[in-house]
């Protein structure tokens, strides 16, 4: 490695300027810069180590941090962190990694849509003045209480309602619930990891990211396909589909965290299922339900956090799976979209 020469660059000022820029940038970007001087490697070493300590960028309750066991040149994932599904796509840039902004950044709010009845007046998700009951537990009163547990759907109370955000019926917009880590496997790529014990039926986060239309979807699949067989390319692109009432439709979700995304993100395939499910949660007054993950065994601190990606569909070009499950079949799930 060649060594940053000495620069003039004392100027506290534009050290400032430098500590309020260098965030901003991608790895390749702080890489470049850093073998300019010395004082620049500094700032970028800092700014390294603060984007290993957490990958939320503090959006999250609790810092998720990166370790890398392999010691290969990947000391962290970039990516843009979003706690929540976003239509944001124009996002270009993310602080990341800095000392000079201290205030956490807030969560975004949830925009309610007005649901009318059939003369057009406002109907409320619920009026309760306490959704959880007087007493301990959730009271079963709330007309918003969906159902609890491993079933495929869920409700929440939301922004429809009358009850505010600290109502205990909104379990899953609070963001990650549980300590996890990001740790770095030679044939995987990142996997995530539970950090604490998590019991059965626990809520630990949802999958957050880009909100495309199916047509966007589409074209993303394809460019994310040549990506991939010019080299080591990961990319997470999640179609999932909400039978309607009707049965005869379906609501097709396409969320891409490829590139703007949260945690789940990191979450691998396992042939056998895994140790998380999935359920669409919907809250009063917001128009698309979210897809939240569950624990769906009790999982111990230090175990991998895995689900299936779907069903095996054998191509010429599919990937391998090192899911190491005794019902392993060799090829990752892909996704027809
Ligand atoms: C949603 S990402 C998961 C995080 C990813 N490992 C990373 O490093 O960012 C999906 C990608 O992870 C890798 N992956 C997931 N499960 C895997 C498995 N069981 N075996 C091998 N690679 C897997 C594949 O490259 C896949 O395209």
């Amino acid at each position: 490695m060649v060594e940053p020469k000495e620069c003039n660059f004392n100027d506290p000022l534009l050290l400032q300027c430098a500590d309020l820029i260098l965030p901003y940038l991608t790895p390749p970007e702080l890489a470049n810069i850093s073998i300019t001087c010395k004082s620049l490697f500094n700032i970028s070493t800092s700014i390294t180590l603060l984007r290993i300590s957490d990958a939320s960028r503090t959006f999250e309750n609790l810092p998720i941090p990166f370790l890398n066991p392999t010691l290969d040149h990947h000391p962290y994932s970039y990516f843009l962190y979003t706690p929540s599904l976003t239509l944001a796509s124009n996002l270009q840039r993310q602080f990341w990694g800095g000392t000079s902004v201290i205030s956490r950044p807030s969560r975004p709010v949830l925009e309610p849509v007005s649901v009318v009845d059939e003369f057009g007046r406002k109907v409320w998700g619920c009026v309760c003045e306490d959704c959880g009951g007087s007493g301990s537990g959730l009271g079963s009163e709330c007309g918003c209480l969906g159902l609890d547990g491993l079933g495929e759907l869920g409700s929440e109370c939301g922004p429809g309602c009358l009850c505010g955000p600290e109502c205990v019926n909104r379990f899953t917009q609070n963001g990650v619930a549980v300590r996890l880590k990001i740790v770095r496997d030679r044939r995987k790529g990142w996997c995530l990891y539970a950090d604490q014990f998590i019991r059965k039926g626990q809520f630990l986060f949802e999958y957050a990211g880009e909100l495309l239309t199916t047509k966007e979807a589409q074209r993303r699949h394809q460019h994310y396909d040549e990506l991939r067989s010019h080299g080591c390319f990961s990319s997470a692109l999640l179609v999932v589909r909400e039978h309607l009432p009707s049965g005869k439709a379906c609501l097709r979700l396409n969320i891409d965290a490829t590139r703007i995304g949260n945690v789940a993100r990191f979450v691998n395939h396992s042939c056998d299922g895994g140790n998380l499910s999935t359920k669409l949660v919907r809250s009063s007054g917001v128009l698309l339900p979210r897809l939240c993950f569950y624990a769906l065994k009790d999982i111990q601190e230090d175990e991998e956090l895995t689900f299936s990606y779907g069903e095996i569909r054998k191509r010429a070009d599919g990937l391998p799976c090192f899911c190491n499950s005794s019902s392993c079949f060799g090829i990752l799930p892909s996704e027809d979209t």
